[in-house]
């Protein structure tokens, strides 16, 4: 377990006596609001916890704990602060449409005869449901071709609109119980599509009925009673086929196709009037549908769909920002409010409920823009610690991601979370939550009590999209160095996807230890074939060689790596940056304690190899017909690891160890042969001018010297 921050029995969490009190995010807003820094320049000053090596510890902030949520939520700083911001603008927790199937009531339909004055002596008889096809010939008869509008005018064209209509005035619905019906499914409507409190009544407007090649192009609904801001439309029991009704605001779609059972089902679909919605045509019987307006009484605005537009303009900035950061988190997670089970969110975005899809769809359209990644998935976090010394640590990750589709995401891996930059809710989200399961375990012995505690939730979990490979890359390193040697093969992505990849990949080679994973990364990267990414596995090697931090005591090189290294020289097109990148390597793996000489020679001999066919193959100009090939760009590239070899040997062979025991003499014994190898090479190159400079050097003198005193030191080592 990775050690987190410290956290605080529940009792003293709940009584707000943690120490230090704000997460360090806030005192770090704190510090930038007094001294008028801009909170997008900075925020990874107050990453306790995760920055990996050494985690800080709440209250570790030398500022004082002054954390207000009002002035904090006025000017959030930190990207997830102000991503927080950003979605609350997200309005109404509903939907633009819904729909869904009734229990079976019939309205008794029946028709009011011409001229009948709407009494009961007027009714022309009842409609038979579901519509046999005699019964529709005759409702047609009774009804007009529907006119549609168009600015102040009233058209009528079967082009754009074919439909027959009623109006209500020629129409009686007998069964009592069908006004329970309306009231029910505006009750559906009033949750699904948000409309909160709002007083809402459901007009019937007209009858429609379409037959065979009735269609509506899309349009919008006006206004046609006062108040309207909804059509609901109830689907009888008529058989037929297409006739999906289509709904689409702010970039996404609903269709409803009810013509399966639509002889003996009842069906409802509503939606706000100003949504784009088209009848495909009816190829087969007879759709038959009340349209009721939905009209807002009493008080206050009327309800309107929620485009989140405001919220999906602040979330851009917040991306904006958050990019600009010094230090930025990888990820952004947004905790939700319902629970939810893996098998729930099978359908992605379309199981959340309320405000959650509400964000969800905000999110959803940067998605669909490019701008984000968004998923779906599980955080988990446990705590564990000693009871007695109300000590302990956290843990929390995410994982088994799942797309806004529903489509598992399984190349995503596990991600730790850090709390304290990447939590939208903030760092005590989880303090206010209930654990789901806790385990105590009774003091033994010696062993003081000790408890686990766990939470499960799920999240949208967002990063610039920009960022999806090397999110992979840190997801599951494994599957993704696969998957872009698999592309690559297959040609299965463009070129400017797979260079994205496979600088993801370069950019983690530091983070591989597997010999076998480090030589997939590179030849995968060498075959795509592209300079840059060459470029940025041999400068992130060469990094890696120069550094001598104790996060990479070795270097991971091994003489199987040695081919791929040269590929990708050869890719680079032999660049005197490989130059300098190979004398690195070289020269770290030739200085390490003992030297990796092995893997230096093999590198070497492919270099000078390379150097060699390359100009057999191809001879330059500035061939200068010296030994292996020296007018070739490779061998400028071999001279260059040659020399940080040499360096590396001379440096090694000088230095006095502690100690003249056996162990001691048998390093020197090494390096000597490293440096005879090296010496050949050059000697084959016939690099006078590399020998002659060798040679006058203070270590070759010491060299020199030293074999003469120790009486064949050089002699062991040939
Ligand atoms: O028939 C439908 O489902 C919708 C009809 C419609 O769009 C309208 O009457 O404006
Ligand atoms: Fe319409």
């Amino acid at each position: 377990m990775i050690a987190g921050p410290k956290i605080l029995p529940r009792a003293a969490r709940k009584s707000g006596s943690a120490p230090g009190g704000a997460y360090p995010l806030l005192d770090a807003c704190a510090a930038r609001k007094s001294s008028g820094v801009p909170h997008s320049s900075s925020g990874g000053s107050g990453r306790g916890g995760c920055g990996g090596a050494a985690p800080a510890t709440r209250g570790t902030s030398p500022l004082p704990a002054t954390a207000d949520r009002s002035e904090e939520e006025e000017e959030p700083c930190g990207a997830a602060a102000a991503m927080m911001a950003a979605l609350k603008r997200v309005e109404a927790p509903g939907d633009f449409a819904t729909g869904g199937s009734l229990p079976l009531v019939l309205p008794s339909l029946e028709l009011a005869l011409p001229g009948g004055g709407g009494g009961e002596s007027g009714c022309g008889g009842v409609v038979g449901l579901p519509l046999s096809a005699p019964a529709a010939e005759a409702l047609r008869t009774a009804c007009e071709l529907a006119p549609f509008g168009r600015r102040e005018e009233t058209l009528r064209d079967p082009a754009v609109r074919h439909t027959w209509q009623l109006d209500p005035k020629a129409l009686r619905l007998r069964n009592p119980a069908w006004q329970g019906v309306v009231d029910q499914v505006v009750a559906k409507c009033r949750t699904a599509l948000g409309l909160g409190s709002s007083g809402v009544e459901a007009q019937l407007y007209k009858l429609l009925l379409y037959e065979p090649g009735s269609h509506f192009i899309a349009h919008r609904d006006t206004e046609k009673a006062e108040g309207m801001f909804a059509t609901l439309v109830l689907h009888l029991p008529s058989a037929y086929e297409g006739g999906q009704l289509v709904v689409s605001h702010a970039g996404r779609t609903k269709t409803f196709d009810y013509a399966a059972d639509s002889a003996y089902a009842l069906h409802f679909s509503a939606f706000y009037a100003d949504c784009r919605h088209e009848v495909k045509p009816v190829t087969r019987g007879h759709r038959l549908v009340l349209i009721y307006n939905l009209v807002h009484k009493g008080q206050g605005p009327a309800p309107a769909p929620a485009d989140h537009v405001t919220a999906i303009e602040a979330v851009r900035r917040v991306v904006a920002g958050w990019q600009a950061e010094e230090a930025p988190p990888r990820k952004l997670v947004f905790m939700l409010e319902h629970r939810y089970t893996r098998d729930g969110l099978r359908t992605g975005l379309a199981a959340l409920k309320n405000s959650d899809r509400a964000v969800g769809d905000a999110l959803a359209a940067l998605a669909e823009e490019g701008l984000l990644d968004v998923h779906l998935a599980l955080v988990e976090r446990t705590d564990t610690g000693y009871d007695e010394s109300y000590d302990g640590d956290r843990e929390a990750s995410v994982s088994s991601f799942v797309a806004l589709d529903g489509r598992q995401a399984p190349e995503l891996g596990s991600h730790r979370l850090c709390e304290e930059t990447e939590l939208c809710q903030g760092s005590d989200y989880f303090e206010q939550q209930t654990p789901d399961g806790e385990d105590f375990e009774e003091a033994t012995g010696n062993e003081g009590a000790t408890f686990t505690r766990w939470y499960h939730r799920t999240a949208l979990v967002v990063w610039p999209r920009c960022k999806h490979f090397s999110m992979r890359c840190r997801g599951d390193l494994k599957q993704a160095v696969a998957g872009l040697q698999k592309a690559v093969e297959q040609g299965s992505e463009p070129r400017a996807v797979l260079a994205r990849w496979a600088r993801a990949v370069a950019t983690s080679l530091p983070r591989i230890n597997g010999t076998a994973l480090l030589a997939s990364a590179l030849s995968a990267v060498a075959a795509l074939g592209d300079a840059k990414p060459a470029a940025l596995c041999l400068a992130v090697l060469a990094k890696q060689a120069q550094s001598r931090s104790a996060l990479h005591p070795v270097n991971p090189l091994e003489a199987e790596h040695a081919p791929a290294v040269v590929e990708l020289c050869r890719v680079y097109k032999w660049a005197p940056q490989c130059g300098a990148a190979l004398s690195a390597v070289v020269g770290r793996l030739c200085a390490g304690t003992p030297p990796d000489l092995a893997v230096a020679a093999a590198l070497l001999k492919g270099l000078r190899a390379a150097s060699v066919g390359a100009t057999a193959a191809q001879p330059t100009e500035r061939s200068s017909g010296g030994g292996g090939g020296a007018g070739h760009p490779a061998a400028a590239v071999f001279a260059a690891a040659l020399a940080g070899a040499t360096t590396a040997l001379a440096g090694a062979a000088r230095q006095d160890g502690p100690g003249q025991g056996a162990e001691r003499r048998r390093e020197q014994q090494e390096v000597a042969a490293g440096l005879l190898q090296v010496l050949a090479l050059v000697e084959e190159r016939g690099d006078a001018e590399a020998l002659h400079a060798f040679f006058t050097t203070a270590f070759a003198r010491h060299f020199i010297t030293a074999a003469a005193g120790a009486g064949g030191a050089p002699g062991a080592a040939a």
